[in-house]
């Protein structure tokens, strides 16, 4: 388990980081959110040892993740990162940088493994394609999988879909975590997309003003979003009577007293989202058809 006690960290004067502290089981899936600029690398790169904190302790079961000042290497065999820039070895090939830190002695498992990840990160039509020549993307898959390598017990993901295409990004990251929840690998993902918490994170963590905002199931931080920050995480919602109401709760009725006035219809694919007046507040709620400009409406909230 890892355990993050009390943590506190600044690169200069003003914190970073205040009294944090959480766990993460084995095979538990950790998401944290935050806005751009809240601390989410920074707290990556502190559990992976990369910097001193200033207070506070963190340890992988019982061993105690130390910065610099006492690691003449940084790192740990059982943890692994990937970050926004990928370091791969460009000049070899996507199977050789996975099998990069695989032993030689074993030459048939080192085969077996390396195929296996460049599976999971659905590369299969580039094995033997030198690094240099692929993607953004393509690099960044080369990346996942050459941590995946060695099975750590816990993996740091800071953006791992990132640079991957729509396409390709919804079925990969079920490839992803699947993989890392079978084989009972801890998973801290930092992420501004909510894709990668709903449906695979076990429990999400919101960073704002330096702290904790709120912690638990993506379930429950959905259904009880503590503030307009977290609610707006999860897609477009409205306040009224002080009451969080997302886009989808609002639907059209024949008669209530919420009337009010279409601005625009905006086409989403399987609905429409709906830019509306109400009592002089912009609204948004999701309709199943466009809705004719300056029309009047009657809205209902439901749960
Ligand atoms: N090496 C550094 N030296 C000084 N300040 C830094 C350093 N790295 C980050 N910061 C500052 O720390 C704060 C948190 O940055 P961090 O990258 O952790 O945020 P983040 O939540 O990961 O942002 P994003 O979502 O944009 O990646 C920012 O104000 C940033 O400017």
């Amino acid at each position: 388990m890892l355990n993050v006690k009390n943590l506190t960290f600044s690169y200069n004067k003003s914190p970073i980081l205040k009294n944090i502290s959480f766990n993460v089981k084995m095979g538990e899936n950790l998401a944290i959110i935050g806005e751009s600029g809240s601390g989410k690398s920074t707290l990556l790169n502190l559990i992976y040892g990369e910097f001193d904190l200033n207070e506070g302790k963190i340890f992988w079961k019982n061993t105690e993740i130390l910065g610099p000042k006492y690691n003449l290497v940084i790192g740990y065999e059982f943890m692994k990162y990937v970050h926004q820039e990928f370091d791969l070895m460009p000049y070899i090939t996507v199977a050789e940088n996975i099998g990069k830190h695989l032993s030689r002695f074993f030459p048939e498992e080192k085969e077996q493994r390396t195929q296996e990840l460049i599976k999971v990160v659905e590369l299969e039509d580039f094995a033997n394609v030198k690094v240099k020549t692929l993607s953004g993307g393509q690099k960044q898959r080369v990346a996942l999988a050459r941590a995946l390598a060695k099975q750590p017990e816990i993996i740091l993901l800071d953006e791992p879909f990132s640079h991957i295409d729509n396409f390709k990004k919804q079925s990969l990251r079920r490839s992803v975590y699947k993989y890392l929840k079978n084989k009972n690998i801890s998973c801290i993902v930092a992420t501004h997309d909510k894709d990668d918490v709903l449906g695979f994170a076990d429990t999400m963590m919101v960073l704002n003003n330096n702290e904790i905002l709120d912690t638990g199931k993506p379930e429950t931080l959905y259904k009880h979003p503590k503030t307009p920050l977290i609610a707006s995480f999860f897609g477009e919602f409205n306040v009224i009577d002080n009451e969080i109401i997302y886009a989808n709760q609002l639907k059209v009725v024949e008669q209530s007293n919420l009337k009010a006035k279409v601005i625009t219809s905006y086409f989403k694919g399987s609905y429409y989202l709906i830019e509306a007046e109400l009592n002089g507040e912009i609204v948004f709620f999701e309709h199943g058809t466009a809705l004719e400009k300056d029309s009047a409406i009657y809205l209902s909230i439901s749960e």
